[in-house]
């Protein structure tokens, strides 16, 4: 069974021996940050705990099971950059298991599209764990060279997003032609979308995500409080193409100054904030928008946080 409450800051990947055991923890891992976040309750026109927020296709349970569906692809992107290093190579492999793993997406939720930016965000993540230079030993003189959990103890969350960011960066070749929502957005309103954030090393994670979850952990902070205001962080300053697919220029200014306004007002877990929280989810409710590439940095957030506690 795997964990769908992630320890608040602990390693999740103890000593293991070949890079098929590792691969198997970070897909694990992969897997449970897609479901915690998930089940993070109460988040703005998002799926949780209390029901689909603005989507009509998606409940919690299709989320679970789309995200225990994508672990063996996750698994499978981990092994595939094993003793590799950013490449032409690597980028077009992963590609592949990337559509391989939206396949696999699409056949668990009936269709619907619950997770596909997370695939991206992920997989790249993933494989920027593996296939990153570790920090000099004599900065970590307690790590054993050659052990595979002194290897991801020894890459940095930083490492591991720029390594992330320099095998996206690689043109896919055989990408088939995919005309997306996503894409379409990105022309009409001049952002740079999912791509964009990948291209540039996870901006959004590196600099929103983390720091909040672990500046609200350091106030002492319940860990729900600290990844939902993690979240926010994300949404307050993220082009989340979502939002602008479902609702244009309003929803995403909507969702930036909503999201901005609770952290002023001390976060998700003061009285005012939670106010302005669930005056956050009304609005983009009636806007029937809701910041899916958030969602899908928080779980990036988490994935890098669980590694690097
Ligand atoms: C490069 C790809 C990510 C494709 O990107 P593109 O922008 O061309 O296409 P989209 O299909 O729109 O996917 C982008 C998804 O990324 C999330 N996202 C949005 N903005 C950002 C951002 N600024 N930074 C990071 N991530 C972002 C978001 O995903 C979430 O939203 C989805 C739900 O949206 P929803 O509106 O409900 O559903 P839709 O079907 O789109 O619309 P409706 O018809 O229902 O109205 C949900 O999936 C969340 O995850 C965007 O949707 C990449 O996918 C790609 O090229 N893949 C090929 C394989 C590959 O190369 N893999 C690499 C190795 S892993
Ligand atoms: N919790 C969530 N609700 C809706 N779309 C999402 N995409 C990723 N996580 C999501």
């Amino acid at each position: 069974m795997l964990p769908t409450v992630l320890p608040a800051s602990r390693h999740l990947l103890p000593a293991c021996p070949t890079a098929r055991a590792r691969a198997r923890r970070l897909g694990a891992l992969a897997t449970a940050v897609l479901i915690a976040e998930a089940e993070l309750t109460p988040k703005p026109a998002l799926v949780d705990r209390r029901g689909r927020g603005a989507h009509t296709d998606l409940d919690l349970d299709l989320m679970r099971r789309s995200a225990r569906a994508l672990q063996s692809g996750f698994e499978a992107m981990a092994l595939c950059a094993a003793g590799q290093r950013p490449s032409p190579q690597l980028r077009e492999r992963l590609a592949q298991l990337g559509r391989d793993a939206e396949v696999a997406m699409l056949a668990a939720s009936a269709g619907a599209n619950t997770h596909r930016g997370a695939i991206w965000a992920l997989g790249l993540l993933l494989a920027g764990a593996v296939a990153s230079p570790e920090v000099p030993p004599s900065s970590l003189p307690r790590l054993a060279v050659g052990d595979t959990a002194a290897h991801l103890a020894a890459v940095t969350a930083d490492t591991i997003a720029h390594t992330a960011g320099a095998i996206a960066r690689h043109p896919d070749r055989l990408a088939p032609p995919n005309p997306s929502h996503g894409a379409a957005v990105c022309a009409r309103y001049g952002v740079s979308g999912a791509r964009g954030e990948a291209c540039a090393g996870f901006p959004h994670v590196l600099h929103h995500g983390l720091p909040t979850l672990r500046a609200a952990r350091a106030r002492g902070l319940p860990e729900d409080s600290a990844r939902l205001d993690a979240l926010l962080a994300i949404m307050s300053h993220l082009d989340d193409t979502c939002l602008l697919h479902r609702g244009g220029r309003d929803a995403l200014l909507t969702a930036q100054v909503g999201a901005s306004t609770v952290l002023a007002l001390g976060g998700t877990s003061t009285p005012a904030g939670s106010r302005a929280l669930h005056r956050l989810d009304a609005q983009l409710l009636a806007l029937d928008a809701s910041p899916g590439g958030s969602a899908d940095l928080l779980a990036a957030t988490l994935f890098l946080d669980a590694l690097h506690p």
